[in-house]
């Protein structure tokens, strides 16, 4: 299966449901500080509306929620794997996502099997504090040369405009969290996005 290229993150019910009919194939609810029960609910209508648009969605951190709710998709950084049940994971036919930052983040990635492989920062981004600078594009060629034929993710600070530097670096899909959801035009800038990933 080819991913679509462009990849939304979004935290919110509402973003989905204002921004995929726009034609978004491929999208990531990535909710924190929430209680269980309410991104249960989320998740469910999340997979509806997904399913009845024809769109992949990622569920990010909420494994087991994925799992209960029949998802497809579910992502992973290195310390939802500590606590992560690979093996129910895979039982349930789910594809898998993961984060990774440096060498050993990519070989832990790469001995489970995954479905793609995300490598950020590429940039500086706002959306949260991380230990990691910015990878750079250098980075990206690096792991597209590791992983081979596994999908690789750019995340973050990714626009519209240095979309283009990650895909000739070796990205694959370029994900994005601010530069739609702080930008005074959102539906205009996911439209600029599937143009210039289509
Ligand atoms: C596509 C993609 N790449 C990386 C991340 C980050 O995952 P993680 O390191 O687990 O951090 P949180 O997003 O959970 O804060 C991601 N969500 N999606
Ligand atoms: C959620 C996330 N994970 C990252 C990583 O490097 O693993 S960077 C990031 C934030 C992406 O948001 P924005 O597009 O606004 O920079
Ligand atoms: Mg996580």
């Amino acid at each position: 299966m080819t991913l679509p290229r462009f990849y939304p993150i979004f935290d919110d019910l509402r973003w989905l449901e204002r921004l995929m009919p726009l034609g978004v194939k491929l999208v990531q609810l990535r909710i924190k500080d929430t209680p269980t029960d309410v991104v249960r609910d989320t998740v469910i209508k999340a997979q509806a509306l997904c399913r009845a648009q024809g769109t992949i969605l990622v569920v990010n951190d909420y494994w087991q929620i994925a799992i209960d709710a029949g998802c497809d998709w579910v992502h992973l950084g290195q310390e939802d794997l500590d606590d992560a049940d690979i093996a129910a994971i895979r039982h349930a036919d789910l594809k898998l996502g993961l984060s990774t930052h440096d060498r050993a983040e990519l070989d832990r990635a790469l001995s489970l099997d995954p479905d793609y492989v995300a490598l950020g920062p590429v940039y500086p981004t706002v959306l949260k504090k991380m230990k990691w600078h910015q990878q750079g594009l250098e980075k990206l060629t690096e792991w597209k040369a590791a992983i081979g034929d596994i999908p690789l993710v750019a995340i973050g600070g990714m626009s519209v405009e240095r979309a283009a530097g990650a895909f000739e670096a070796g990205a694959d899909i370029v994900a994005a969290v601010t530069d739609i959801t702080l930008n005074d035009d959102p539906e205009g800038r996911v439209r600029r996005w599937i143009e210039a990933t289509a």
